[in-house]
């Protein structure tokens, strides 16, 4: 059942949708065997390009795309999750012949295939999944091609789960990082975690919580968080015990908002509108923007973004992105202060961003990063702070993040 929602999942991929977009399509299965689809397709995808190099030495002419997709499920199962190679094949064999026609010929191919597939040798040694010519040429250029072959294994390890803590509480079992997040390694089922039903903590990547951090907002502060669904940032400025308005062009985005504000017993003043013609109807202190982008920072999460996008939407982005800094900062009174962060690997969306708006502000700073727990080696030339997924390579990574403390000259 798992299996054919899992090629169910990557034909919708190939169709445009995302994972986390699809799944409604899967709602007639237990939702453990929804789950384990999830995953199932997650693998298929972070492993993509070394299933087809296998599956090319043992095939004589390139297989139709369902039988394709079958066979790179059954080799992803058999050679990096280690199943049991005749469950597979059987399996792998019963998905071909529900094809129909073309399937039950494709069958018997499927067959000797795998059982040469299960008995291949070297699936470690190759290399790992590419990532697109569009990302990474530019992940190559900014940070050289060691970088860039890292960042590709650190890809293909799925995430771990990190969470938020309310300001002193901690998760049992959990790895406390040095920036402060908690780290659960393994299979887990967040809602069953201590601490779920009392909104203990949420669920955001140890980058992800960075920016909020780097704000330094203090209680009683009056701080907007533009762009602010599904609220991981909200949560922590909402924590501090500052003042916050949540900001989001998305209603159905910030219902999420919403809805985690009220597990975490935290309060925020959700608005649904564009930031950028939004206007605060008193005086603020701080601003958060945490930008629209191309996310190529979270490909650890998302394995199924290289493969539904193409980089054409990146300067759309960009100029957004500029718009959105320089309308947060006529929100601000002389003074003010302001954090700029998205979640890419691209320098055009963090640091170049920053130095454009350096250019066209005359008077604003960035202030020097100052976060315990992390390394003065990702303070960048522009003063921000750069995370990169091949980071903490022995406690499981983390994802792409641009972030600076931008001021607003008195
Ligand atoms: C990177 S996500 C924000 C993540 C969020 N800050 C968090 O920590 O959970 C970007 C968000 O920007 C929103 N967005 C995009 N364009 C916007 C605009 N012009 N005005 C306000 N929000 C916008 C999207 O709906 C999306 O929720």
């Amino acid at each position: 059942m798992a299996r054919s929602g899992a090629l169910r999942l990557l034909a919708g991929v190939r169709d445009g949708l995302s994972l986390s977009d699809q799944t409604g399509a899967l709602k007639a299965m237990s939702p453990a065997d929804q789950a384990r689809a999830g995953r199932l397709a997650a693998a298929v995808l972070r492993h993509h390009a070394r299933a087809d190099q296998v599956i090319a030495a043992y095939v004589n002419r390139k297989p139709s795309t369902p039988v394709a997709d079958i066979l790179r499920l059954a080799t992803v199962e058999l050679l990096e999750l280690g199943a049991a190679a005749h469950g597979v094949v059987d399996a792998a064999v019963s998905l071909t012949r529900g094809l129909g026609q073309k399937g039950q010929a494709a069958a018997g191919m499927v067959n000797a295939v795998l059982r040469k597939v299960a008995a291949h040798q070297g699936w470690a040694d190759l290399p790992p999944q590419p990532m697109p010519a569009w990302l990474r040429d530019p992940v190559a250029a900014a940070y050289g091609e060691d970088v860039a072959r890292a960042i590709e294994a650190a890809h293909q390890a799925a995430a771990p789960l990190d969470l938020t803590p309310k300001p002193g509480l901690t998760v049992e079992g959990a790895e406390p990082l040095p920036t402060g997040s908690l780290r659960v390694h393994g299979p887990a089922q967040v809602s069953a975690l201590p601490g779920f039903e009392t909104g203990d903590w949420w669920v955001q990547d140890a980058a992800a919580a960075l920016p909020a951090r780097l704000l330094a907002p203090q209680p009683g502060e009056r701080i907007a968080d533009l762009c602010a669904a599904p609220g991981g940032k909200t949560l922590q400025l909402a924590a501090s015990g500052a003042r916050v308005t949540a900001v989001d062009i998305s209603p159905a985005r910030l219902r999420r908002v919403a809805e985690n504000l009220r597990r975490c017993r935290l309060s925020a003043d959700p608005v649904a509108a564009d930031a950028l013609d939004w206007r605060p109807d008193g005086p603020l202190d701080a601003i958060l923007l945490d930008a629209p982008c191309s996310a190529t920072g979270t490909i650890r999460r998302h394995p199924d973004l290289p493969f539904l996008r193409d980089g054409s939407g990146i300067p759309a982005l960009i100029d957004l992105q500029a718009r959105l800094i320089d309308h947060a900062l006529s929100l601000l009174p002389p003074g003010g202060r302001m954090v700029y962060a998205v979640c890419s690997l691209l320098p055009d969306e963090g640091e170049a961003q920053v130095a454009a708006a350096l250019s066209r502000h005359p008077g604003l700073t960035v202030e020097e990063p100052d976060l315990f727990g992390t390394d003065p080696s990702w303070i960048t030339p522009e003063g921000g702070l750069r995370t990169r997924p091949d980071y903490w390579p022995d406690r499981g990574g983390m994802d792409g993040f641009f972030m600076a403390r931008l001021r607003k000259a008195s």
